[in-house]
């Protein structure tokens, strides 16, 4: 059975962008991706806004039938209640969020969510119907005491034991010392952990679940270097940070095809 995986250029804007710049941006992005004729049902394109934006993005998207996909940069392990300053999983499946982000290594640093947090963040996501882009990545101090992959792999590994095996997720490995550096790792370094995190998903999920899932490559990715990524078997896609905020460069990223050879 051959199993087609749709590449996914995922823009994470952080903690950018108020509502009113996020209209701005939306705008021109869709305008961008259609008048470039951007084929959707080949390469998906998503944005990852603030929460406070996610309704202006609603409209916005709905209101244009656009199909650029959106989702929350986090969600909560409960479903509500008494938690203070936090974002149910089923708020975001209310706004029609198809994806959220889970440990990223933001939330993994400054908010200290361990792997057990991570693992009950993707459960809620899952059980809200809101498909979880589950990040992992390793430091340079983890890169220098224990190889490239070995971190990855570990983080990865307690959210499939944690969650069924039919369920829909997209990984993202983000190595923490190319975010934001502007020093992206190579294409072959992110094969070779691209490969060992689907190598994982086979033995945890099985083959057909390893064929599937989509493995996004984040960390200082712009249209500069993205057709090398996306030339990489195992890596589906991309999960941009800075890049993501200049709609043009976003959708230049989403045409990675045009780029082959620039690298
Ligand atoms: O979620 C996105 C990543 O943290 C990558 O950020 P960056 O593209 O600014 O390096």
């Amino acid at each position: 059975m051959v199993t087609t995986r749709i590449p996914l250029i995922a823009g994470n804007w952080k903690m950018n962008l108020d509502h009113l710049q996020a209209i701005a941006t939306v705008q021109k992005l869709a305008w961008t991706l259609r008048d470039k004729g951007h084929p959707f049902s080949e390469v998906e394109v998503a944005v990852f806004p603030p929460f406070t934006d996610l309704r202006s993005v609603q409209t916005l998207v709905g209101a244009d039938s656009l199909d650029v996909r959106y989702g929350g940069q986090d969600l909560s392990e409960h479903d509500g209640g008494a938690y203070t300053g936090e974002i149910s999983g089923q708020f975001l499946a209310k706004l029609d969020c198809h994806y959220v982000i889970v440990g990223h290594s933001e939330r993994r640093e400054y908010h200290h969510e361990d792997d057990g947090v991570v693992a009950r963040k993707t459960a809620a996501a899952l059980k809200h119907g809101v498909t979880p882009v589950v990040c992992v990545g390793e430091t340079a101090a983890d890169l220098e005491e224990h190889g490239a992959s070995a971190v990855p792999v570990g983080q990865l590994k307690a959210v499939l034991d944690a969650v069924d095996a039919a369920s829909d997720i997209v990984v993202a490995y983000e190595p923490v010392w190319a975010i934001g550096s502007g020093q992206a790792a190579t294409p072959e370094q992110a094969q070779q952990v691209c490969q060992a995190l689907r190598a994982t998903l086979a033995e945890a999920w099985g083959d057909e679940a390893a064929a599937r899932t989509r493995i996004l490559y984040g960390g200082s990715v712009k249209s500069s270097n993205i057709a090398g990524f996306m030339a990489q078997k195992d890596v589906d896609g991309a999960l941009v940070g800075g890049a993501s905020l200049d709609p043009e460069e976003f959708a230049a990223i989403a045409r990675f095809r045009n780029h082959v050879g620039t690298v």
